[in-house]
């Protein structure tokens, strides 16, 4: 068995031969390149042990931890912003903890070097200076909290910093300070409490509207967005939700409909926001958007300010389009004091305090606490949003594979229609290779991040991928076929990524058993799509790639070819496949460049094309 499929093993085996043997490499410090050994370090092997300290290093605060460890230096762990008291007590058990609240950057610039760990919350930046000057000692990053926007995790990867986060402890305190924006700006809470301490008794000018039997659509059902749809119906709102990646079983158990973009808030009276900010889902509500509501429309955002266009949001609270806005999150935090939008009469704010009830602060002071001393001690952490852990030479055997199931993923949840929720995941490995000697565990989680990534804020890797996919109801399984080949020199043939039973925006990739199936192979190194549902098809799998279903005749690669070519969009790969002679093809064409939308329309009109899909690779 090869050393590299040791280490894929499972990490929690602690007794196991394969691991022991990983270890026992692991330990032969004149075998192993020094990058390497630090990088395993981060997650298997006890820091100090793993990471003696050089005479030489500078500020290096040496305290006992007991006999054993007598020469081993504690942990140093640096707080920066507020931390419940439970989590800091966790913290000193295991390292000396420095609390240093409201520091500007420059004086965390100057401390973090003598740190090996950093707790921070959403206000402080985590950036490539801080990560850069931390080089050498600091290893693990800890956001005490869900979104990880204010670390580099780029920056952090390459210096080789482990990032934790807290992503379940302020779920429901999130949801109930929607909730209770919500019932405040309905009844103009904020505003009537304005005007009553400016000595105005208001009572005709603040009446309200009423929640019940009113439609709330919740943008994004994940933790925080059911959370918000279990409140509402508690209240007697009708609820709809918009969320295409979201299991529609647990919508409908909590008695959600989930319906698209458009008819989520089109029909909405209340629009609740509880979507990640991604390049998909930044500036999603706009001018557009504003004017397909109703006329009157409340909205509430708890999740990140840059979903919305705060200008456009201006504009339509100025029109009277939206009645009311209730904001706790903004694109520039603070905002500036001279913020339209936070000053505006219809607009009620808070802070950044969906996080902030005691009980979430200690829960989340407890969960990062937990994660970071277990990063310390070199355990792999449940909650790790990256983790340069794979050593070089898995790496180079498996890169392309990783690569090509990462990319498979990544196509089979943009096939998927914005209504249907995906249920299962198949992954099927075609493999010569004895069973023992592929450990498919980093493929699989490559197929779970690029499934879960385009759509979310979560990073997957290799330690969070199962995780990742239980905490979205997201049901992966594998199956390996063997493959009869003389050699098994290379460990696969082909990965296939099944989503079953979605409704697909490409009729085309739905195979036989009404599944999307895409199937793709690694050839001269690089990852090629081999299937498309029923179709075979070859095309390299680097840059875009368009799919096109046609009646298939003579001159339709021509005719694409010219339309691409007269707007300088460049094809680096064109493949064409069909069922039958005259029948149905699917032609698949990699493109350097996105075309613009009326390229695409253009490709579109051809006659003879049924439908096409643009896809990002
Ligand atoms: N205000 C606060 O203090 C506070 C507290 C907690 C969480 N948050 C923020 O709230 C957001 C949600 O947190 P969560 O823990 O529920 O995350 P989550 O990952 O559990 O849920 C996000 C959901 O959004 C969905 N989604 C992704 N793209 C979408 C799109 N284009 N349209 C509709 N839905 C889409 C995802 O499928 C997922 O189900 C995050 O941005 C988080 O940082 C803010
Ligand atoms: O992403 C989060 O967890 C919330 O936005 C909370 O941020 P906070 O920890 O700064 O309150």
């Amino acid at each position: 068995m090869s050393a590299s499929r040791a280490l894929l093993s499972n990490p929690h085996a602690g007794a196991s031969p394969t691991l022991a043997r990983a270890r026992a490499r692991l330990a032969a410090p004149s075998t192993i390149p020094f990058a390497r050994l630090r990088i395993r370090s981060a997650i298997l092997s006890s820091p100090a042990a793993a990471a003696p300290v050089a005479t030489s290093e500078p500020k290096r605060r040496i305290s006992r931890t007991g006999s054993d460890a007598s020469l081993r230096p504690k942990p140093a762990v640096l707080v920066a912003e507020k931390l419940g008291e439970a989590g800091l007590d966790v913290l000193r058990q295991f390292a000396d903890v420095e609390c240093a609240y409201g520091m500007s950057p420059a004086e965390l610039l100057a401390k973090v070097a003598q740190f090996d760990a950093l707790i921070v919350r959403s206000g402080t930046k985590v950036t490539r200076e801080v990560l850069e000057a931390g080089r050498g000692r600091l290893r693990v990053v800890g956001r005490a909290g869900v979104g990880i926007d204010n670390v580099d995790l780029q920056a952090a990867t390459e210096a080789g910093c482990l990032v934790v986060n807290a992503p379940t402890a302020n779920t429901v305190a999130a949801a109930e300070h929607g909730i209770a924006l919500l019932a405040s700006m309905a009844r103009n809470v904020s505003q009537a409490d304005a005007a009553l301490k400016a000595g105005k008794w208001q009572r005709t000018k603040y009446v309200g509207v009423s929640l019940v039997g009113k439609t709330l659509a919740i943008m994004g059902f994940g933790k925080v967005g059911s959370e918000v749809a279990r409140r509402a119906k508690g209240l007697g709102m009708h609820v709809i939700a918009h969320d295409p990646y979201a299991p529609a079983d647990k919508a409908r158990a909590i008695g959600a409909d989930l319906v698209s973009f458009e008819e989520a808030i089109a029909k909405a009276d209340f629009i609740s926001i509880h979507m990640p900010l991604t390049p998909t889902t930044s500036k999603v509500f706009n001018d557009e958007s504003f004017g397909k509501m109703k006329t009157g429309v409340q909205i509430i955002n708890v999740a990140r300010g840059g979903v919305i266009d705060e200008d456009a949001l201006v504009r339509a609270l100025d029109s009277g389009k939206v009645a009311q806005a209730a904001l706790d999150v903004f694109t520039a935090e603070p905002p500036p004091k001279d913020s339209k939008l936070v000053l505006h009469e219809n607009v009620t704010v808070t802070p950044h305090l969906g996080a902030s009830t005691v009980e979430a602060q200690e829960g989340v002071a407890i969960e990062i606490a937990e994660a970071v001393v277990g990063a310390l001690r070199g355990e792999l952490s449940a909650t790790a949003v990256n983790a340069p852990m794979v050593p070089a030479e898995v790496l180079s055997e498996l890169a392309p594979y990783v690569s090509l199931a990462e990319k498979l993923g990544r196509l089979a949840v943009q096939l998927v229609a914005g209504e249907s929720g995906i249920k299962g995941v198949k992954v099927v490995y075609t493999s010569a290779r004895d069973p023992d000697d592929l450990d498919t565990r980093l493929l699989r989680a490559m197929v779970t991040k690029g499934i879960v990534e385009p759509v979310s804020s979560t990073f997957v890797n290799l330690v969070n991928a199962d995780y990742t996919a239980k905490q979205r109801g997201l049901r992966i399984t594998e199956e390996r076929v063997s493959h009869d080949s003389a050699t098994a020199e290379a460990p696969l043939e082909s990965i296939q990524v099944r989503l079953s039973h979605v409704q697909s925006k490409f009729a085309g990739a739905i195979s036989d058993g009404g599944d999307i199936v895409l199937v793709g192979r690694v050839k001269y190194g690089v990852p090629h799509l081999t299937v498309v549902g029923p179709y075979e098809v070859d095309v390299s799998m680097e840059g875009n790639l368009i799919l096109c279903r046609q009646i298939d005749q003579p001159g339709m690669i021509g005719k694409v070819g010219n339309i691409l070519g007269q707007k300088n969009v460049n094809v680096s790969f064109m493949s064409v496949g069909r069922t039958s002679r005259g029948k149905q093809a699917i032609m698949a064409i990699g493109v350097d460049e996105e075309p613009e939308k009326e390229t695409l329309e253009k490709i579109g009109a051809i006659p003879a094309v049924e439908e096409f899909v643009f896809l990002e690779l």
